[in-house]
């Protein structure tokens, strides 16, 4: 189990998250974080990994306080990717798996588990085909599916994924949400991930996070939280959660309220 107690995190004196506190985040859901842009979603991602100090309170994850956490002991638990896509270097897509799934222990030659794990893992998001290519070859969708896999084939406790999907087409992007409620559940991992579409947190996820200005205004199941209202007062849109004949929800926007900027 996850538990944000009473956090805050700043860049030198800018304070972004003043006292932010979460719990019920349980072992198996894929989590959605939600927001506007600025509202504090990657700064709070990498707080979490302890990629920024947290100034106050404590990340408790199965009972241990990260932030008390070296950092070696805090990347065996904790996978954080970032926004950014991994660099186009010569590495084959192959290889930057394996190191990827290699990350948490010192050198040594990849057993025979982890190369079929790589294959394994290259197979299920649908990029074995790739796995010869270098990264530099690669279009920036590939690419991000080639992040993707290095953190899923870490397996972590704790999985933390900024804007996963902005370079996916529409079938990788449902693929991988489908992928990673799969993987969240068998393995029971707490999943959390970045997302401007709500309309894929409503789709694919267990449980939502709405954050405006470095507080968290909302924390329950999607439907709960993305409301006409969260949507007026937190995004400033007028829109509503109408059901398609399929009987699932569907944000239908219908302009906007006011600027939130
Ligand atoms: N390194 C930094 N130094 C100072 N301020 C920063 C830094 N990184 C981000 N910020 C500020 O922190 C605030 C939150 O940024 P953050 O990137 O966490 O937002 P976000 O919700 O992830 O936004 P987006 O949806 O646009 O990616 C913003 O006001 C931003 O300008």
């Amino acid at each position: 189990m996850l538990q944000l107690s009473h956090l805050r995190v700043a860049y030198g004196d800018k304070t972004i998250i003043e006292d932010l506190s979460a719990s019920d985040l349980n072992p198996g859901q894929l989590i959605a974080l939600l927001g506007p842009n600025g509202s504090g979603k990657s700064t709070l991602l990498k707080a979490v990994a302890g990629l920024i100090p947290v100034r106050k309170g404590s990340v408790v994850l199965d009972g241990r306080d990260l932030t008390r956490a070296s950092f070696e002991a805090r990347a065996e638990h904790v996978v954080y990717l970032p926004q950014t896509l991994p660099a186009a270097t010569h590495l084959r897509v192959f290889e930057s798996v394996l190191v990827a799934a290699n990350a948490s222990r010192l050198g040594g030659r990849a057993t025979e588990a982890e190369i079929e794990r790589v294959n394994e893992v290259l197979e299920r998001i649908g990029i074995a085909h790739l796995a010869l290519r270098s990264l530099g070859h690669l279009s920036g969708g590939q690419r991000q599916l080639v992040g993707l896999a290095q953190a899923l084939i870490r397996r972590p406790r704790l999985l933390l994924l900024d804007e996963p999907l902005s370079a996916l087409d529409l079938n990788f992007q449902f693929h991988v949400m489908d992928l990673l409620r799969q993987e969240t559940q068998q393995h029971q991992m707490i999943t959390i991930v970045v997302l401007h579409d709500l309309n894929v947190a409503l789709r694919h996820t267990d449980r939502t996070l709405l954050l405006r200005s470095g507080n968290l205004v909302a924390n329950g199941a999607p439907l709960d939280v993305i409301t006409p209202e969260s949507l007026a007062s937190v995004y400033g849109v007028c829109a509503r959660v109408e059901h398609c004949s399929r009987g699932r929800p569907l944000i239908m926007l219908d302009g906007l309220v006011q600027s939130v900027h």
